[in-house]
């Protein structure tokens, strides 16, 4: 578990927050500018020393009342904004810069890295000419090769133009999907966070205002996120089939199972896919005749009327209604000649399902395991 909690002032601004999430995978700060992402950041990292601060990372206490260890004792590694690499030094000597500070046995070594980010064809070239996504590439392998305990990226792709983002998005699903070192990831995307949180931690004017599991709290409607233009649910599960013949793949989800394009295989990888609600119809009853693949049966949770003429209904997959969070964007009219209600069970049709995760695409030369 990562247990941290930060209070105090800075100037006008006053910071009171408090999260616990489990010590892997990725957890997104999300929250508008100046909510205090990159202050909570700080304090993680002890460049900031709040009076009021308490952090735990597993068992290691590296700030309550009495005890503040300093940031070099820390073993985090920090990816910032924009990448701070050396010009003077070559690639392979900015990657194993962060390899040399360490002691002890290394648990992510140079061709690891050099692998996973995509690093070999950058080696010769001059740090000066590398792009901004490639030099983002080369600080997060610096980061990694320091051997941290726990990984802070502060908008890591934010000072990137789309294509770049586009290019470097697929490396940190990799990472995610590869190593075990925990990540506090801060960003104001949403789409990014969609792509790579597990857990979501909401800020807003310096306070947490909620934490928990991404998918969780995508569909909260106390929350803002669900009243976005472009809300969405993400759902997670294992391939449980491929049909190579007609190039789809099965993806199993609490609550049903999904047919998504491309083979996804092996069995039993794990998988994202993202529904947008703006995608989701619903029905009494399952269509008869039509090209659509996902229609599953689901429970109604409750709606909310998110502008004049729609409604953003949130549901949950399965008969029983106990399977994962899908939501619905329908508009005001349908919803009320269909007069459904919450606790009803409908069939949500799926018009697009698209793999949240492009990056662990099995490539088209590997054998796909019959279905
Ligand atoms: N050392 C400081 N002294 C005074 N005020 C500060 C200091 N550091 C941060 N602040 C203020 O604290 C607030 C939170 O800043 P912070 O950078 O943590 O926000 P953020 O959520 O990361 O924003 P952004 O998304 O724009 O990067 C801002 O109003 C900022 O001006």
């Amino acid at each position: 578990m990562i247990e941290a909690a930060f209070s105090g002032r800075l100037g006008s601004f006053a910071l009171d927050a408090a999260f616990r999430v489990p010590a892997r995978g990725i957890t997104a700060l999300f929250g508008p500018s100046g909510c205090g992402k990159t202050t909570v950041l700080r304090g993680i990292a002890g460049l900031m020393r709040l009076p009021g601060g308490r952090l735990r990372v597993n068992e290691e206490v590296w700030q309550d009342g009495r005890r503040f260890v300093p940031p070099h004792r820390r073993a985090i590694g920090y990816v910032f904004q924009e990448a701070s690499l050396f010009p003077h030094l070559s690639v392979q000597s900015n990657l194993t810069f962060g390899l040399r500070r360490h002691r002890g046995p290394a648990q992510i070594g140079l061709e690891e890295v050099v692998d996973l980010l995509g690093i070999a064809p950058l080696f010769d070239r001059p740090v000066p000419l590398l792009s901004g996504g490639e030099r983002q590439r080369v600080a997060i392998g610096r980061a990694l090769l320091s051997q941290p305990r726990l990984l802070l990226m502060d908008e890591p792709l934010s000072a990137l133009d789309r294509m770049s983002k586009d290019e470097i998005l697929p490396y940190l699903e990799r990472l995610h999907a590869s190593l075990s070192i925990p990540v506090i990831y801060i960003s104001h995307d949403i789409a990014e966070v969609e792509r790579l949180a597990d857990t979501l931690v909401l800020m807003e004017a310096g306070r947490v205002r909620a934490q928990g599991p991404l998918a969780e709290l995508l569909a909260d409607p106390a929350l803002p996120l669900i009243h976005m233009p472009e809300p969405a649910a993400v759902l997670e599960g294992a391939v449980i089939g491929t049909d190579p013949d007609y190039g789809l793949s099965e993806i199993s989800v609490p609550g049903g199972s999904l047919v998504v394009p491309g083979n996804l295989g092996p069995l039993g990888m794990r998988r994202r896919v993202r529904v947008p609600a703006s995608d989701v119809s619903l029905g009494r009853h399952a269509p008869a005749d039509t090209t659509i693949l996902n229609a599953l049966p689901a429970r109604i949770e409750g709606a909310e009327q998110t502008s004049d003429h729609q409604v953003t209904v949130r549901l949950r997959l399965g008969e029983d209604g106990h399977g994962a969070a899908l939501l619905a964007r329908v508009s005001r009219k349908s919803w009320d000649r269909l007069a459904l209600r919450a606790g009803e069970t409908v069939v949500a049709r799926l018009k697009a399902v698209s793999l949240a995760d492009p990056a662990r695409d099995i490539a088209p030369s590997e054998p796909v395991p019959p279905p």
